[in-house]
């Protein structure tokens, strides 16, 4: 009886879900984490900044006027700053950098407005300039990262200003201040934040060339056997996966008759022939010159050799100049506790059996 196999997907390039929707897609995740490796030395070198800078800014008004608030005190803020730049040496994840960055901007506040306690007017205005730094290294990461920054160093003074002796107009300099100053942040968010994104596709582009085979766009051996033993992590607990192993026939004679480029081509058709046959899970890569794996989650010999049988039959369809192309196929399921290099060397081994046997052919593993 002929079991049916799920069908195969047009549209699933060369899948393994699309090397885990890693490869092709604009990934969020991705991309936050690369901002924050990106971002991560200049925020810690601006938490450790604003946290000198406020300490210095401190101690001087004290010795040039001091305010009814005890120096120790005002100075609170300060390990706690420095026990946050500390953290974020160790921190790699967006999120927490973010929170971190937060925090240190919360911190300055409070030191800010500690500080102005009992002072004459206007003095501390100088102090609410350090949030502005420290609050920009984050706004990079999400719009949400950008609006709080912004609205805690907008908000973060007002106690200082509202409940000390600063008069109207130095209150409407503050505002005037933190408008541009905040223009000029989003401003620079909007074009910086292009710029970072199109460098991320740029460089995640020339990642996946390097694992990519420039003549046929199939993942390259590595590549291909690293993805590989992923998914038989992920999916070999819980059902049968299959490697089938291809090799073109008598592919030299096409190359010496006919020339290079005439192998190319073939190769080409012959890509193209595996994809159009791929599901999501499936994974495929040229492990060598005219060699190719097929990993098949979900199938059980049975099922895989009929899968073969399909794929013999599309590359059969293509013509070469001398006739048609051909592949063996090897076949082999995985055992438990085999590693993908052992099953990929049983589907080789099955390979070679098919060539002995005549070519165009698909033979299965021994021991399956
Ligand atoms: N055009 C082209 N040829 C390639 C490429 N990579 C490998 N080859 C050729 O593939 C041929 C493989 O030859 P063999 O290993 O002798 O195998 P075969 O002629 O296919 O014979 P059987 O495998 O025994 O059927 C060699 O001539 C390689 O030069 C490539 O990227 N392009």
């Amino acid at each position: 009886m002929t079991e049916h196999l799920p069908p195969a997907e047009t549209h699933a390039p060369d899948s393994f879900e699309s090397w885990l929707r890693a490869s092709h897609a604009d990934q969020p995740q991705d991309y936050a984490h690369y901002l924050a490796r990106q971002m991560a030395p200049m925020i810690r070198a601006l938490m450790l900044m604003a946290t000198a800078a406020f300490g210095i800014a401190v101690l001087a008004s004290h010795f040039i006027r001091p305010s009814s608030v005890p120096l120790l005190l005002q100075l609170l803020p300060v390990p706690l700053l420095l026990l946050a730049a500390t953290v974020a040496r160790r921190v790699q994840r967006p999120r927490s950098l973010s929170l971190l960055t937060l925090t240190c901007v919360l911190l300055l506040e409070i030191g800010i407005n500690l500080s102005s306690i009992g002072r004459l007017q206007g003095q501390p205005l100088v102090l609410p300039g350090l949030l502005l730094p420290v609050a920009s290294a984050v706004i990079w990461f999400t719009r949400r990262d950008f609006i709080v920054a912004m609205t805690l160093c907008v908000v973060g003074p007002l106690p200082m200003l509202l409940l000390g002796n600063t008069h109207g107009i130095q209150i409407f300099q503050y505002f005037v201040y933190m408008a541009i100053a905040i223009s000029l942040s989003a401003v620079l968010r909007a074009f910086m934040a292009r710029t970072l994104f199109e460098q991320f596709r740029l460089e995640r582009r020339l990642r996946e060339q390097a694992n990519t085979d420039g003549l046929t766009g199939l993942l390259l051996r590595n590549r291909f056997l690293e993805l590989a033993q992923l998914a038989l992590d992920i999916h070999s607990q819980q059902k049968p996966v299959c490697m089938l192993f291809l090799d073109a026939d008598h592919f030299k004679q096409l190359n010496d008759d006919y020339g290079h480029a005439a192998g190319d081509n073939a190769l080409i058709a012959l890509a193209a022939a595996l994809r159009t046959q791929l599901r999501q899970t499936d994974l495929i890569g040229r492990i060598g010159g005219e060699e190719f794996a097929m990993l098949l989650p979900g199938l059980a010999l049975p099922q895989a050799r009929e899968r073969a049988e399909q794929l013999r039959l599309a590359i059969r369809a293509i013509k070469r100049p001398d006739g048609r192309l051909t592949v063996s196929i090897g076949a082999a399921e995985y055992r438990h506790g085999e590693t993908v290099d052992a099953l990929l060397a049983r589907a080789d081994q099955a390979m070679r059996q098919a060539k002995r046997g005549g070519r165009d052919r698909i033979v299965s593993a021994v021991g399956n």
